[in-house]
């Protein structure tokens, strides 16, 4: 799914309207309408609703929103700080009246206790922090203690840049019409937006096609597995090779070589330091083992023709920094052709040693977590929009895939698109869920899926398996291993 910015969503409402010879007023009761919908599959018409609208298009699908609550039961009673009155915001606040749905205009408000707050303040039409009394109404929601809807972004949030220090409606679920915006994907502002549902409302399909945009939100619909062969075997689904583990950091190589097996990849060997075979082969008697002449760490040197043989390749889970020698006779003996997902240490070796990343090969996946791409970069950033600028300007300028892991894993591709993941939640954040991802996207490249396929894909996948390991078990107590045995 494409993610718009707000000039983008105005063009496309213009066009929607010329196009389907549709009122802006019904698109804005359409908005309503699902809003509604979603809102009444998580609230039950026992709860009270204080609705607090600006008076531009977001403040009428407030005054929408109420109408249609309060035909389905809901008390409801509208706040409006006073302000220049769009056209469809009046025709509302007429609808409003003649339902006699009470209203007030607030100079400055005093919030009565209520279950739920719906946040219609301002939708995508900010353009400057907020003051006076929409700073004061903002800071009286965010001290009350009702749950808050926010309709379409919460209000005071910028949707195309940061937000830093800005005064901001702090919601529990936020339902955004039709695409996410970008604001939405920045862990920055996670506290802002609360639970994300997304509400098409019927945009223009041939609009959104013809718009360009960097930025996209993968969602099932994106996902396009390969097709299992059934004449296949395991000479044909693909054989990888994984350069992983050390001493003390074994895990990390039984993890990532496991996830590979589970992705239905033919075969994998596991490149690991001389002496702790045992250890692999005990955890997984599925895995080939293949020991460095090195007691503690990989190979010290490497070849082409020995490289080649593989389908694709992984390196980094729990190697260590200290090889830098044998990681740079990798990376210059390295198939030009032969996929590679460079992670964990591996990362940080390339950062501490940035001249060898000319020698990365074209089909390459980087994952580092935050920590590990700014030792990659050897940069800090002021905010999260900041931060996909140095994320974005990495992938092109060395032609990589970057997966900068995360709530909302950013994909960063060399052709400058950025590709957010849906799937995960907070429970990924355990030692060994990096290991795993390694070990999901090797098995992808090896049995053929393109780079690009491999990253969305295997990020995607990895966290639909995060999300059922914390269904069965929870978010706090899944382990690595939970996303290993969920994969399916
Ligand atoms: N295409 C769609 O997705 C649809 C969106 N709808 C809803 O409309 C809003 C956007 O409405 P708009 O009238 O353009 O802007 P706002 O309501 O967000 O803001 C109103 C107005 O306020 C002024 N303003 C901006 N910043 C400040 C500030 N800090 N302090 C004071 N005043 C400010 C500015 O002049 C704005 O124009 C969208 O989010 C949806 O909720 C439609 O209902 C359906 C189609
Ligand atoms: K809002």
């Amino acid at each position: 799914m494409k993610i718009f910015n707000s000039e983008q969503l105005r063009l496309l409402d213009a066009y929607t309207i010329k196009e389907k010879g549709i009122a802006s007023v019904d698109l804005m009761e359409r908005a309503a309408s699902v809003f509604v919908e979603i809102f009444s599959e998580i609230f039950g018409a026992e709860e009270s609703v204080r609705i607090i609208c600006g008076t531009g298009n977001n403040g009428g699908d407030g005054l929408a929103v109420a109408r249609l609550l309060h035909q389905k039961g809901y008390t409801v009673f509208v706040d409006i700080i006073n302000g220049n009155e769009s056209a469809d915001f009046k025709i509302n606040l007429e609808r409003l009246n003649q339902q006699q749905i009470p209203w007030q205009y607030v100079a400055e408000l005093k919030l009565a206790p209520t279950d739920i707050i719906i946040d219609a303040i301002f939708g995508f039409g900010i353009n400057r922090p907020t003051t006076g009394i929409y700073q004061k109404t903002i800071a009286a929601i965010n001290e009350s203690k009702s749950k808050v809807v926010a309709i379409d972004i919460p209000s005071g949030l910028f949707p195309d840049a940061s937000s830093e220090n800005h005064s901001i409606v702090k919601a529990t679920h936020t339902i955004s019409f039709e695409s996410p915006k970008l604001a939405f994907m920045m862990p920055e502002n996670d506290k802002w937006v609360g639970k994300l549902h997304i509400a098409p409302i019927g945009l223009s399909e041939q609009k959104k096609a013809e718009l360009k945009t960097d930025y996209h939100y993968t969602l099932k619909a994106d996902i396009k597995p390969l097709a299992r062969e059934q004449f296949g075997h395991k000479g044909t689904f693909g054989h990888a090779l994984l350069i992983a583990g050390s001493k003390g950091m074994m895990g990390a190589a039984v993890l990532a070589s496991k996830a590979c097996l589970r992705s239905g990849v033919g075969k994998i060997t596991t490149h690991i330091p001389r002496d702790t075979a045992q250890i692999l082969q005990i955890s997984i008697p599925e895995v080939i083992c293949q020991e460095s002449e090195n007691k503690s760490c990989f190979s010290e040197s490497w070849n082409t023709d020995t490289l080649q043989k593989y389908d694709a390749v992984g390196i980094g889970p729990g190697i260590g920094t200290k090889n830098m020698n044998g990681f740079e006779n990798f990376l210059l003996n390295f198939p030009t052709n032969t996929p590679l997902v460079i992670d964990a240490d591996a990362i940080n070796l390339l950062g501490e040693n940035p001249s060898l990343l000319k020698y990365l090969p074209r089909n390459v996946i980087l994952t580092p977590h935050p920590k590990e791409f700014k030792t990659l970069i050897g940069q800090l950033w002021e905010n999260d929009f900041e931060k996909l600028e140095l994320l974005k300007g990495f992938a092109i300028k060395n032609g990589v895939i970057i997966c900068l892991k995360g709530h909302y894993t950013a994909m960063a591709l060399p052709s400058g698109e950025v590709h957010f993941n849906s799937t995960g939640n907070s429970g990924m954040g355990t030692a060994g869920s990096g290991d795993v991802l390694t070990g999901i996207i090797l098995g992808f490249l090896a049995q053929g899926y393109s780079v690009k396929e491999a990253a969305i894909q295997g990020v995607y996948e990895h966290g639909l398996a995060g999300d059922r390991a914390a269904t069965k078990r929870s978010e706090r107590a899944m382990i690595a291993s939970d996303i290993i045995e969920n994969f399916i």
